[in-house]
């Protein structure tokens, strides 16, 4: 039986804008998770890194409910664990800091139980334990993707990711939980908000495929939950506006907040990225922003 299974997992951002639930992509910034079968009674955990205090160290911990998951799916009892997680992905930020857990626990599972699922079974897990597909798609298997419902379950297309778009986040000093940023969406939409974000889903696709910038200065807009999750972003606009100023094609809330991400070239990524930081300094909110290449590779199990 394997000692210790270590799973390293990438944060990930989802939607891009028109692709509300549907699209995101691997971002290279990571948290791990190692799984040491002990021989004790019970259950330890210990989380290392920032606001690891925010994350719970008993049963209920999600890396460890997504290892247990598994375990009742191929009728196994989950042996006894101790849990380490370290973490380099901000909480409650938009940049799937959730389906790092699921993720890194299910794969962790995996390995200790002699592998005995395949990764479609596995993803298939991912997305049910999430509600959607957008983060924990790409954080499986790293890059750009696009999950739609088919009768076998999931499609999920690889969208290539032309070298000369670089994704810049900033990520600010308060959260948003996913849970508030979806409470405010509408249960209804339009004809013409329905045409908007297929036309503009598509565009952004070809923009990313190809790094056109007239595309992907288009493409970055939504009408399905941008609107309404915007009103809870101070200084959005005015980020938004900064991004654009510095040679940014455009810019997008990260999954469902509150960071903020723009796209543009290497040349202007740091320009965009102190724009960012400064017109949120404006509003008195202070941000990290970098640029964060894609990770094509998706989460490692060793
Ligand atoms: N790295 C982690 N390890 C274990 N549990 C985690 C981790 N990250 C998040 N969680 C659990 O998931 C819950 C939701 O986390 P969080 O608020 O970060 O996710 P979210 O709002 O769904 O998405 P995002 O992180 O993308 O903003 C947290 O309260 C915590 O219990
Ligand atoms: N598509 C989800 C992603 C959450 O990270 C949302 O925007 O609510």
């Amino acid at each position: 039986m394997m000692t210790t299974a270590t799973v390293r997992v990438p944060a990930t951002t989802a939607n891009l804008g028109a692709g509300f639930d549907c699209i995101g992509a691997a971002l290279s910034l990571y948290n791990e998770f190692a799984f040491t079968p002990i021989d004790t009674e019970s259950l330890v955990i210990a989380v290392r890194g920032l606001e690891a205090a925010r994350v719970n160290t008993d049963a209920s911990n999600l890396a460890y409910q997504a290892f247990v998951k598994l375990y009742s799916r191929i009728d196994r009892s989950p042996p006894v664990i101790q849990l380490e997680i370290k973490l380099g992905v901000p909480l409650a930020r938009g940049l799937g800091s959730s389906a790092t857990a699921i993720v890194g626990g299910l794969l962790g599972a995996n390995a200790l139980a002699g592998n005995p699922l395949s990764l479609a079974d596995i993803m298939q897990l991912a997305i049910e334990m999430e509600g959607h597909p957008d983060n924990v798609v790409p954080a499986l298997i790293g890059g750009c993707r696009l999950a739609a419902t088919a009768a076998s379950g999931w499609a999920i297309a690889d969208i290539p990711w032309h070298d000369s778009v670089v994704p810049v986040v900033a990520i600010p000093d308060f959260e948003l939980s996913t849970a508030e940023a979806r409470s405010v969406l509408p249960t209804d939409y339009s004809r013409a908000d329905a045409i908007f974000n297929t036309a503009h889903l598509g565009l952004m696709v070809r923009g990313l495929e190809t790094g056109n910038p007239e595309w992907l200065s288009a493409a970055l807009a939504d009408r399905l939950h941008q609107p309404y999750r915007q009103q809870l972003i101070p200084g959005y606009t005015d980020v938004e506006r900064a991004v654009v100023a510095a040679g940014g094609y455009g810019m997008v809330i990260s999954g469902a907040g509150p960071t903020l991400l723009a796209l543009t070239t290497a040349e202007r990524a740091d320009a965009v990225a102190t724009a960012m930081t400064d017109a949120w300094a404006t509003h008195n909110i202070q941000a990290q922003a970098q640029p964060l290449p894609v990770d094509m590779q998706g989460a490692v199990c060793s």
